[in-house]
């Protein structure tokens, strides 16, 4: 079985007509730790987009967790999203409903029936992203910090091969940034994969890793020294 989870050959990202990166030749092999950075508007969320499917790929060829993003039908969008983790800024938690609730939702959406293993499921989670006793709290009960582990439980959910997490930690204060982090190194020495577009420099210094960056309509490997 093949270990790549994401392979981008000559592949264009447009929003509408506009072209935003050309030329993306890029993979990600199963356990790696990638980030995304690059300057405001330099196309970081159109290529997260592009992956899960919220952009169409036009140009080139992308493969992502077995899905060929050129075929990719609107139909096929709620499962390849099933293979993924997605993490935003935003958290995008619903405020009307508990973080049970909210996690509940999820696995109904994506065919869970039974009771009794999704609560074992959610107790999984919550306990992976150290929130095990927060189940019945409101998301506006929680500090943004918390918020981000609850959306990083929820992207757990199905187990995916890949987590994209775009900007994560955009919305938190340094330390909670850094407490975040260690929720998604830990998940990445468990042996997951994941992609984190990112502009926090501080957290690549902290935690190195493989680094990509969208400069002048491209996305190319950097080493951290000329970052
Ligand atoms: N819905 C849209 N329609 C048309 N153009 C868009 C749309 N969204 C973004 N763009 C343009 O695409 C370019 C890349 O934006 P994108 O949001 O991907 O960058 P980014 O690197 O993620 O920036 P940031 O760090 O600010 O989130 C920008 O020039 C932006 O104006």
């Amino acid at each position: 079985m093949s270990n790549t989870v994401l392979h981008l050959k000559d592949a264009s990202i447009y929003q509408r007509e506009t072209l935003i990166l050309s030329e993306v030749n890029i993979e990600i092999q199963k356990g790696e730790f990638v980030y995304l950075i690059g300057k405001t508007g330099t196309g970081k969320s159109s290529f997260m987009k592009t992956l899960y499917g919220d952009l169409p790929l036009i140009e080139g060829e992308g493969n992502i967790v077995d899905y060929d993003l050129r075929k990719l039908k609107e139909k096929d969008i709620p499962f390849l999203r099933r293979k993924l983790g997605v993490v935003f800024q935003d958290f995008k938690l619903l405020n009307d409903r508990n973080v049970n609730e909210n996690l509940i939702f999820v696995l109904k959406a994506t065919g869970w029936k039974d009771r009794a293993a999704m609560d074992q499921k959610i107790a999984e989670v919550l306990k992976k992203v150290g929130m095990e006793t927060k189940g019945f709290k409101n998301p506006f009960q929680l500090s943004g910090g918390e918020q981000q582990r609850i959306a990083i439980a929820r992207a757990l959910l199905n187990d995916p091969e890949l987590i994209l997490a775009d900007e994560p930690t955009g919305n938190l204060d340094p330390q909670t940034s850094v407490e975040v982090m260690e929720v998604l190194q830990q998940i990445s020495k468990n042996g997951k994969t994941i992609l984190m577009a990112t502009h926090d420099y501080a957290l690549l210094l902290k935690y190195p890793s493989k680094t990509l960056k969208c400069d002048g309509q491209k996305v190319f490997e950097v080493v951290q020294k000329t970052v």
